[in-house]
């Protein structure tokens, strides 16, 4: 993730750069366009590359898509023919150097709403093409994972970004984020949301999930209907998708990542979270959102002061869908999904994403999804092969002398030498500020991240670690999910969370994308709760379970954190375990399952659960 675009980042630069709306009147063209009033009017992406003159459409006052307006293999949108977004692009145009919408006269890229290159200056495809083979994902690691759908009529995988159908500009976007093919999740995930259909994912931490639903949304609004949203006042947005996700650093990553994949098919993401001036978030939804990406706490703010509508929204993504459901988010995601004028099940598309998937939760997931497909790539809350995980029994007075003998060894071992980072989770926020105190007054750089610091600090803290210019960043769980941070060798749990998914979150910031990590755990009597469910997980992820950890795990008594089957974690789709309870065969029907470990996993576990 970079956070060039961050509003502290705009907020430094913004006597440099004006981006006022009024400041558009340049602009005659899709998001840039005016009104005589000179106030941007939206054009959606499909025409944004049509002559100034054409017409918009006509606006309905309906709105609504219907359900067999949702893609679909065959679907009536391929009637436009696939190739009517690539010719849009103004091949030969001015500036457009590879299709997309950049070589258009009266474009987005014109004037003060030229699209920014999210990829930095290296706009080099061909670069980035010869660079690819080197720098890919070790799909190596992935190679054995077990994977398991249930459902109806479950669309099969696919095995290339070829095979899927993108569309050569989002294919060109794939090869300049140097993706050769696609991971596990996407391979299946993918064709399952082209399909039209909705969808529950469980796939492993750094596996690829935020591509598994970007990919289709973009490529969903890209071959649409042309969406004719409403006129009932102008300063209402309408949205054609909405993805939701628990953080606000979280939400700047998925956008910074759907800028990338839609750069130059016409298809306009927008970051909305808390924390930052909301009048600059507003500014930006007018000048136009197809994708709008925001945490839930700022949505619901902009849906109250109805300057957003989720009436247009076709596509839902629930990123991190378990922690969006758990007890702290599901009153204002309900509210968000059910009590406002969001399109119901089975008009809109909703895509659920998270490596861990508690069967409550999933129980509960299941009210916002129509007939959907489960998939599970990996055990649902495994975490994986890739993580060296180490647990060591550290008394609560030694766990700081500890982690100055594990951060030592590292310098000695040249690891931070090459930049390599280490991300320290501690309960509190207080103890966040107060170990970071105690490390920099110990000569190891470092900086913190929680709750009470301010957004621009959040923001700087982790830019300064991705710099290396700190490479400790101490961190609530704040930062436990989704963030993608490149080279993180090593993550400590100086205070283990009491939750084993958040655990599996925690540590799953090293030992992405097919790269190996190390995590290490501080463990005294006050995680003794946390035993069992750590051994078993260690067990099932290959690790060495240390004979003092299994004794522990002996003596406690399970609960929240017990996971069924004694080390054999199962509770994938609830459906299923609901059916094997019963005695019945796999009501749902369709269920596939690729890899051999489909089996085994029903009535004993279902009753060992909680
Ligand atoms: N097909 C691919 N080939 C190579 N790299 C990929 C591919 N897909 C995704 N990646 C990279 O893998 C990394 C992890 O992806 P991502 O952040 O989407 O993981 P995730 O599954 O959402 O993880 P988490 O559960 O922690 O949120 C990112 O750096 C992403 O750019």
């Amino acid at each position: 993730m970079t956070t060039r675009t961050s509003w502290a980042d705009l907020a430094a630069n913004s006597a440099a750069e004006n981006v006022g709306v009024g400041s558009s009147s340049a602009s005659n063209g899709a998001v840039g366009s005016t009104s005589g009033a000179g106030r941007p009017v939206y054009v959606p992406p499909h025409l944004r590359n049509r002559p100034p003159s054409a017409e918009p459409p006509a606006p309905t006052s309906s709105g609504l898509t219907s359900s067999n307006d949702r893609p679909g293999y065959g679907g009536s949108r391929w009637t436009a023919p696939r190739n009517d977004y690539n010719n849009r692009s103004g091949h030969g145009g001015s500036g457009g150097r590879l299709g997309g919408w950049g070589g258009r006269s009266g474009g987005w890229s014109r004037g003060k709403d030229r699209e920014v290159n999210p990829f930095g200056n290296d706009d080099d495809a061909e670069e980035a093409f010869s660079e690819q083979e080197s720098t890919g994902i070790n799909f190596d690691a992935y190679e054995d994972i077990p994977v398991e759908t249930t459902g109806d009529n479950v669309p099969p995988p696919v095995n290339t970004f070829a095979e899927i159908d993108l569309g050569e500009v989002v294919n060109l976007n794939i090869r300049r984020c140097k993706y050769v093919k696609p991971t596990p999740v996407q391979r299946h995930a993918i064709p399952i949301s082209l399909a039209g259909r909705d969808l529950m994912a469980c796939a492993q931490t750094g596996s690829g999930k935020t591509a598994a639903f970007c990919f289709p949304i973009i490529s969903g609004i890209m071959r649409g209907q042309v969406p004719q949203r409403p006129l009932r006042g102008a300063r209402i947005v309408y949205p054609l998708a909405l993805i939701l996700s628990p953080t606000r650093e979280l939400s700047m990553q998925i956008h910074e990542e759907a800028r990338k994949f839609s750069y130059q098919t016409g298809v306009k993401v927008v970051v909305a979270y808390g924390g930052a001036p909301i009048n600059q978030q507003l500014r930006e939804l007018e000048r136009g959102v197809d994708i709008l990406v925001a945490t839930p706490g700022r949505l619901v703010d902009l849906l109250e002061r109805a300057r957003v509508s989720l009436q247009m929204i076709r596509y839902l993504a629930l990123d991190e869908a378990d922690r969006m459901l758990d007890m702290g988010f599901e009153p204002q995601i309900r509210k968000i999904v059910e009590q406002m004028d969001m399109p119901p099940p089975g008009v809109r598309q909703t895509m659920l994403f998270s490596a861990t998937f508690p069967r409550e939760i999933q129980r509960l997931a299941s009210d916002f999804l129509a007939n959907y497909i489960f998939l599970a790539v990996g055990r649902v809350g495994s975490s994986t092969d890739l993580i060296v995980q180490r647990v060591e029994l550290v008394h609560e007075s030694d766990k700081r002398s500890h982690l100055m003998d594990l951060l030592h060894a590292q310098r000695t071992n040249g690891v931070q030498g090459k930049q390599a980072l280490t991300l320290v989770f501690v309960e509190t926020k207080k103890g966040a500020d107060s170990l970071e105190h105690w490390l920099c007054m110990n000569g190891f750089p470092a900086t913190a991240i929680h709750g009470d610091r301010t957004q621009q600090e959040r923001e700087q803290a982790l830019r300064s670690f991705k710099s290396g210019a700190t490479p400790i960043l101490v961190a609530t769980d704040v930062a436990a999910r989704g963030l993608d941070i490149p080279h993180v060798a090593h993550v400590v749990n100086f205070d283990l969370p009491n939750d084993i998914d958040d655990y599996v979150h925690r540590i799953g910031r090293t030992g992405r994308a097919g790269k190996t990590g190390l995590a290490t755990a501080f463990f005294n009597d006050n995680n003794a709760s946390l035993a069992r469910s750590l051994a078993d997980l260690m067990q099932e992820a290959n690790q060495e379970v240390p004979a003092w950890l299994t004794r522990y795990a002996a003596r406690s008594f399970g609960g929240r954190n017990r996971r069924p089957g004694g080390g054999r974690f199962g509770g994938r789709d609830f459906r299923r375990e609901s059916s094997f309870n019963r005695g019945g065969s796999d009501y749902y029907g369709g269920g596939n399952s690729a890899g051999g470990y489909g089996v085994g996993y029903g009535a004993g576990i279902a009753s060992a659960w909680d």
